[in-house]
């Protein structure tokens, strides 16, 4: 199946200075992806290449096959059936909730303008405030007349840009899921910028990670999660305590933490005894507990989290890490307690 974007080999610079190089992803028909990296690793830029305000130094973008953009010319973005969601919502203050959905469909015959402004305005809840101005609007419901006006003219692709950065926490999660249902009701590609990686979680079937000016991985969330390409895809993708490691037999890793079986994907890697590797703790593959692969670790600090507890640990080495363990385990500040690492990511050096 030909896919609806293909980005090939993009690469973008603001004058001399390189910003992304080698991005290389395609998204299907009616499918949500995120991007997700750390501030100014270039989202943004990416989100206007495809949108059409940013030029390419290299590479090609096609939309259902037609392109859209290479290094000698840039398709309009009026013409590119691209709907885009800014961070600011970028709203018309002095029009209705009725008036902004329906900009984009003054073309259209007034009887189906009505028709499709009305349903978009069921399709966000926004029906009873149909008559209302922008600032009579709490913050959430701006972001969904935002979201309503860019699909009103039924585009082949949405992109938004940090569209949840302004709302609290619970809205941002419940707005994510619900922008996902309402992208499958309308069968709408979607390429989502956010930093947020919860809510990268719950809107993306795709995710791609973003740092150092590269594509690192672009994989579904669960791949992503359990198998992330490299170190700084792990941080990206997770909380975790990055640690320094070494090859010292078949199978087995030296760290800070003690001797540590690695999973069998790693094992390939084992030839090389003695090497540097990165080893990436989560906190499920911290196990408190008398074990002949434990060391002995000085708890720092503990924090209640409810049905958890956030330890710091100090290791034999001096380093301090940290995991978020069951509240079954009483540890105190000060106490030594055994602990092993099981099963952790380990990365190449
Ligand atoms: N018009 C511009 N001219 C020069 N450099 C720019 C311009 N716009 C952005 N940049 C630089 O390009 C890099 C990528 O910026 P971009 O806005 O794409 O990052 P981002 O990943 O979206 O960041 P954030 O998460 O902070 O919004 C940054 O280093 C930024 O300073």
């Amino acid at each position: 199946m030909q896919p609806l974007l293909q980005v090939i080999d993009a690469e973008c610079r603001y004058g001399e200075k390189l910003i992304l190089e080698s991005v290389s992803f395609d998204l299907q028909a009616g499918e949500i992806a995120c991007l997700l990296g750390p501030s100014g690793c270039g989202k943004t830029t990416l989100l206007h290449a495809i949108a059409g305000f940013q030029p390419l130094a290299r590479g090609s973008i096609a939309l259902g096959g037609e392109p859209l953009s290479d290094n000698r010319r840039v398709m309009p973005p009026e013409q590119r059936k691209i709907g885009v969601v800014f961070q600011d919502y970028a709203l018309f203050p002095h029009l209705t909730v009725e008036q902004n959905i329906g900009f984009g469909l003054r073309d259209l015959p007034r009887v189906e303008r009505t028709a499709r402004v009305g349903e978009l305005l069921a399709l966000v809840q926004l029906a009873q405030h149909a008559q209302q101005y922008p600032h009579q609007l709490s913050g959430g419901q701006q972001q969904r007349v935002a979201l309503a006006r860019a699909l009103a003219p039924k585009p082949r692709l949405l992109l938004m840009d940090e569209p949840f950065s302004n709302l609290d926490t619970e809205l941002r999660r419940s707005l994510a899921t619900e922008v996902r249902h309402i992208l499958r009701e309308e069968g709408i590609a979607a390429l989502i910028v956010t930093h947020d990686r919860s809510e990268a979680f719950a809107a993306g079937d795709k995710l791609g990670i973003l740092a150092n000016a590269h594509l690192q991985q672009w994989d579904t969330p669960q791949n992503l999660y359990r198998t992330p390409a490299n170190a700084a895809v792990a941080r990206i993708v997770s909380e975790g305590n990055l640690l320094r490691g070494k090859w010292i037999s078949e199978g087995w890793v030296e760290t800070a933490l003690g001797r540590v079986a690695v999973s069998p994907a790693a094992r390939l890697e084992s030839g090389h005894i003695g090497k540097a590797v990165e080893v990436f703790a989560r906190s499920e593959d911290l196990v408190p507990g008398e074990h002949a692969n434990a060391v002995t670790v000085q708890v720092l600090s503990k924090s209640f989290l409810g049905n958890s507890a956030l330890y710091a640990f100090r290791l034999p080495n001096g380093r301090k890490i940290e995991a978020t363990l069951s509240t079954d385990y009483r540890f105190e500040p000060g106490n030594e307690v055994p602990l092993r690492l099981e099963s952790p990511l380990v990365f190449s050096d």
